[in-house]
C-alpha cells in the first residue's frame, strides 16, 4: 500500500499540502495535492531535495513546475513501471541463465572431444568404436541442449520485442499531454537541454500561446466544448510547426512553440502564420449544429538568451505574450516590443 498513515496524520499532512498551494497559489488539483502531501510526508527524499532546491534558487512553483515534480518523482514509482521493470530483470536473469548453460555445454562437449581425440591415438578398433560412439551421444546432447536454448532464446526476443514496445509508450506517455497530443513541460526541458549540450551559442526562438478570452468561452459553452477547442487549436499549432519545431502544452489554456535555429523575424512570421490557421478555424456545436464563436489567439515571440535558465525564458515569453493580451489579443508580440 502507498499511503499507511492514519486518518489524524493523513488529515494533518493534508492542511499542511493545501496550506503549502496556497502559498505557492497553486490550484489543488490532483497533481499539484499528491506532490504537495508528498512534500510534506517527506519518503522521497529526491523530491524533497528537488523542492527545496528551488525554494532556496526562488524558482516559482506553477502548474508545470508541479507536472516535472510529479512525472519525475511520483509517477515513476507507479505500479506499471515495477511490473516493467520486475518482467525486464526477469528476462535479463532468464537470458543470463540461458548463456551460462550454453556456456557449460559446450564446454562438456570440448572436454569430451578432447579426451576422445587423444584416446583414439592409441586406441584398439573395439575401444575406437567405444570413443566414437561417445562422441556421437555427446554430440546429440549437445544437439539437443542447443535446440532447448535457441526456443528459449526465440521466447526471450519476443518478450523483449514486447517490453521494448511498452517501453516506448510509457516514453511517450510521459512526454505527451493526453488532451492535446502535444508534448509536456518535462518533454520541453529535455529538449532545451539537449539543444543546449549539442551547442550551447544555439538559437532558441519561444512563441508563447494563449487562448483569447476563454474563460469566457467555457462559461458560455461548458469545459467539454472548451476542451475540444483547445484540442483543436493544438492540432493547428501541431500543423504549423512539426518539421521545424516542438509544440509544447505550458498548461491550461497556454501552449508554447519552440523553435531552434530560428531568429525573431522567421519566429514571428510563424507566430503570425499560427494566429492566422487559428482564426481560420471554424466550429460547429455537435448538439446544436450552430457556429461557435471565433476562436483566436495571442503570442508573444522571445529568444532565448545564453545567460538565462530556461524558467527565465520562458517568463520573459509570456511576458511578451502580455503585450499581445494588452495591445487587444488576437495579434503577434516580439520582446522588441519590451
Ligand atoms: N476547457 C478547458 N479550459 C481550461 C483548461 N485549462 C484551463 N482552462 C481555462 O482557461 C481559462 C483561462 O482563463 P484566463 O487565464 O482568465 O484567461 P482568458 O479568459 O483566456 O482571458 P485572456 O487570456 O486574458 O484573453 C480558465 O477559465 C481555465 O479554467 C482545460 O484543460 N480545458
Amino acid at each position: 500500500m502507498m499511503y499507511q498513515d492514519s486518518i489524524e496524520q493523513a488529515s494533518e499532512k493534508a492542511a499542511l499540502a493545501i496550506a503549502f498551494l496556497q502559498r505557492h497559489r497553486l490550484a489543488a488539483h490532483p497533481v499539484n495535492f499528491t506532490v504537495a502531501y508528498e512534500y510534506i510526508s517527506g519518503v522521497i527524499a529526491e523530491l524533497c531535495q528537488a523542492i527545496e532546491d528551488k525554494l532556496s534558487a526562488r524558482i516559482p512553483f506553477d502548474d508545470f513546475v508541479m507536472t516535472e515534480l510529479y512525472s519525475n518523482y511520483i509517477v515513476p514509482t507507479g505500479r506499471q513501471n515495477e511490473q516493467m521493470i520486475a518482467a525486464v530483470y526477469k528476462m535479463v536473469s532468464t537470458l543470463n541463465q540461458q548463456s551460462e548453460q550454453a556456456g557449460e555445454a559446450i564446454h562438456d562437449y570440448i572436454d569430451v572431444l578432447d579426451h576422445s581425440l587423444v584416446a583414439l591415438k592409441t586406441d584398439t578398433p573395439v575401444q575406437a568404436r567405444d570413443t566414437i560412439s561417445r562422441i556421437m551421444s555427446a554430440t546429440y546432447e549437445l544437439k539437443a541442449t542447443q535446440q532447448k536454448l535457441r526456443d528459449q532464446l526465440a521466447q526471450s526476443n519476443d518478450q523483449s520485442y514486447q517490453l521494448r514496445a511498452e517501453l516506448e509508450q510509457l516514453k511517450r506517455e510521459r512526454h505527451v499531454d493526453a488532451l492535446t497530443g502535444l508534448y509536456n513541460r518535462l518533454a520541453m526541458q529535455e529538449h532545451i537541454d539537449q539543444w543546449l549540450a549539442e551547442n550551447p551559442q544555439r538559437r532558441i526562438a519561444a512563441i508563447a500561446v494563449d487562448l483569447d478570452h476563454f474563460k469566457q468561452f467555457n462559461q458560455d459553452y461548458g469545459y467539454n466544448i472548451g476542451d475540444v477547442i483547445l484540442s483543436k487549436v493544438a492540432k493547428k499549432i501541431s500543423a504549423y510547426v512539426q518539421e521545424s519545431g516542438l509544440p509544447v502544452r505550458a498548461g491550461g489554456e497556454e501552449f508554447l512553440i519552440l523553435l531552434p535555429d530560428v531568429d525573431l523575424r522567421t519566429a514571428s512570421e510563424i507566430a503570425e502564420q499560427v494566429r492566422r490557421g487559428v482564426e481560420k478555424l471554424r466550429f460547429v456545436s455537435s448538439r446544436s449544429k450552430k457556429a461557435l464563436p471565433k476562436v483566436t489567439i495571442s503570442l508573444g515571440v522571445a529568444l532565448y538568451q545564453a545567460q538565462e535558465n530556461w524558467h527565465q525564458f520562458l517568463a520573459r515569453s509570456n511576458q511578451v505574450l502580455s503585450i499581445a493580451k494588452k495591445r487587444g489579443r488576437n495579434q503577434v508580440a516580439t520582446e522588441a516590443m519590451l
